[in-house]
């Protein structure tokens, strides 16, 4: 089992931005989904575990190293997959995972080519592997991206915001890459992306203003809110009457109708509905309570 401590970690940017504010979290084996709004600070924590830039304060220890003070040591069991890969140069897919493979310590040749081919063909690559990097679609960049951050047999992976400007379909084809890379490594999915959280990640967090709201199992978040979320259709134009009266979480388009959901512990008056919580009620709740 892998064990990835973090504690008190601090990071305040010389513009005065505090995007770490006193983080905590223990993550094990499995998918672990961070998830938070835009300027959340996910980014900053995600660059800070994997050694890119120092914390203020805290610590954070992998299999009880600490990977502050040996970062090579984090790297050397490490994956990757950063929110922007880069640039894409004119070599062939083959060709720049060799590349990548030898920065990672994969010396052997025999080795690295096996190791290589084999990722290709993971990541369903494999019949594209001589073509040029730079013509691949969006898509075919991602999973190239989960290549790299594959090789040399990492104990953990990191991957930021991994399906931001992806088509429906190639988002469902990474999150099912992801999912089949095994139980048996820790994988941090940061994202805005509710719903990826609920279909791949077995824990989370909530992050926002640098600060972790809550964590724990989807599943039982989602079960702590039962019997708290209702809803109700409302016209567009009553929106700020009920904002003011009531703890509401979301409001969305339907069918041209405006439904919203509010949190209330016990049951609001004037033809409000139980609701079977979603975990996107979980984390607009968080949200709410933490303005
Ligand atoms: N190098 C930097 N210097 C100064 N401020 C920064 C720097 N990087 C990030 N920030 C600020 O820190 C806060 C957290 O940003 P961060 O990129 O970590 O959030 P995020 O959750 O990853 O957001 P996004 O989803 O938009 O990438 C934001 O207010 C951001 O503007």
């Amino acid at each position: 089992m892998n064990t990835l401590k973090i504690h008190n970690l601090k990071k305040t940017y010389s513009n005065g931005v505090k995007a770490i504010d006193n983080v905590s979290i223990e993550i094990q084996n499995g998918m672990f989904g961070l998830l938070g709004p835009n300027g959340a600070g996910k980014s900053s924590l995600m660059k800070t575990i994997v050694g890119l830039q120092k914390p203020d304060d805290g610590s954070i220890l992998f299999n009880d190293a600490d990977v502050i003070e040996d970062s090579e040591f984090l790297k050397k069991q490490l994956g990757f997959l950063p929110q922007y890969f880069g640039v894409y140069p004119k070599v062939s897919a083959f060709d720049l995972l060799s590349h990548l493979a030898i920065l990672k310590g994969v010396l052997n040749s025999n080795e690295r080519k096996n190791q290589v081919l084999a990722l290709l063909d993971k990541v369903n690559l494999y019949e594209h592997r001589k073509k040029n990097v730079h013509t691949f679609s969006g898509g075919m960049r991602q999973r190239f991206g989960i290549a790299q951050a594959l090789l040399g047999n990492p104990k953990i992976i990191i991957v930021d915001e991994p399906t931001a400007g992806l088509d429906p379909e190639e988002r469902n084809r990474f999150n099912s890459l992801l999912s089949e890379i095994g139980e048996d490594i820790i994988i941090i999915l940061s994202t805005h992306l509710v719903e990826d959280v609920h279909n791949l990640c077995s824990k989370m967090a909530i992050i926002n203003k640098g600060n972790i709201l809550i964590q724990g199992s989807p599943t039982d978040l989602i079960k702590e809110l039962n019997g708290k979320i209702w809803k109700k259709q409302i016209h567009k134009n009553e929106l700020d009457d009920f904002n003011a009266n009531f703890n509401v979480i979301s409001s969305q388009f339907i069918a041209g109708k405006m439904n919203i959901h509010i949190l209330s512990d016990t049951p609001p008056y004037d033809g409000f509905e139980p609701v079977n919580t979603s975990l996107e009620d979980v984390y607009f709740s968080t949200l709410l309570k933490n303005e």
